[in-house]
């Protein structure tokens, strides 16, 4: 389904942020990628999304590339960056609409995902006001609800759960889960391990911008006991605040 093919990236012709990646993720799966901070995380991301360019290597998603065919390839995944401080000028429900517009929701379809967002994320009361007036948990909420308005196959999530409530972050976990077991696919990363233990049913571990491992916690946990470079990584990814 999503097929990332010996993809590097280079800043500067010298920090490696990605160095040759191969990952396929499966479909049914919430795949966490982790790492500690400057790992490559955000790199890859937006390499999968078409924000950067690689260079080298392919993406596809669902048997599209973003050079052949880029608007059908954008089409397949909803995005949620790590900073939601975008839009501020907007009210919740213009920006909702502006991404239904996008993606060409059609409009009873479109209010209904936002009434079962809004409740779900309780922002029912909340859509009338401007994204600026927000706290940051709130435009959290308000951008994963235009990424998933128009209930695209592949969930692309940046550091999703940081900044949200408890009870935001259970239900987005929940939706997470529930997207996945209809056959797609929700890949997010954090660099929090907790985060990753609770609700991935594999695990991408990069550092440095090499995959080091991949493959269910319990395998990564068998691996940890017996590798130094991999525990030092994981205990850097410990202890950390969701
Ligand atoms: N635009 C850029 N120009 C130059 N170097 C960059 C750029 N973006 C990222 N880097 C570098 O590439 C490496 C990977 O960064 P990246 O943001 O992908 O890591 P990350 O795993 O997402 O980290 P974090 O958890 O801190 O967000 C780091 O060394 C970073 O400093």
């Amino acid at each position: 389904m999503i097929s990332i093919k010996d993809v590097s990236k280079v800043y500067g012709g010298k920090v490696k942020a990605v160095d040759h990646l191969t990952l396929d993720l499966r479909p049914g799966e919430i795949f966490g990628f982790l790492g500690p901070n400057g790992a490559g995380k955000t790199t890859t991301i937006k390499m999968l999304t078409g924000i950067t360019t690689p260079d080298g290597g392919e993406i596809v998603i669902n048997d599209r590339t973003l050079e052949k065919d880029p608007i059908s390839y954008k089409r397949q995944f909803g995005f949620v960056p790590d900073s939601p401080d975008i839009f501020l000028r907007l009210k919740g429900l213009e920006y909702l609409n502006f991404m239904g517009d996008i993606y060409n929701v059609e409009s009873g379809v479109r209010q209904e995902r936002i009434d079962a967002l809004a409740k779900r994320f309780d922002m029912e009361d909340a859509l009338g006001d401007y994204i600026s007036s927000y706290s940051h948990g709130m435009r959290q909420k308000i951008i994963i609800m235009g990424a998933l308005i128009h209930d695209p196959s592949l969930w692309i999530l940046d550091e999703p759960m940081t900044g949200l409530d408890p009870k935001s972050s259970f239900y987005l976990k929940e939706m997470m889960r529930e997207h996945a077991d209809k056959g797609n696919v929700v890949f997010f990363s954090t660099h929090v391990l907790e985060v990753a233990e609770k609700v991935c049913d594999r695990v991408g571990i990069i550092n440095k911008g090499k995959l080091m491992f991949c493959g269910t916690m319990t395998e990564l946990r068998e691996l940890v006991s017996e590798n130094e470079g991999l525990e030092k990584i994981f205990l850097e990814m410990t202890n950390d605040e969701e």
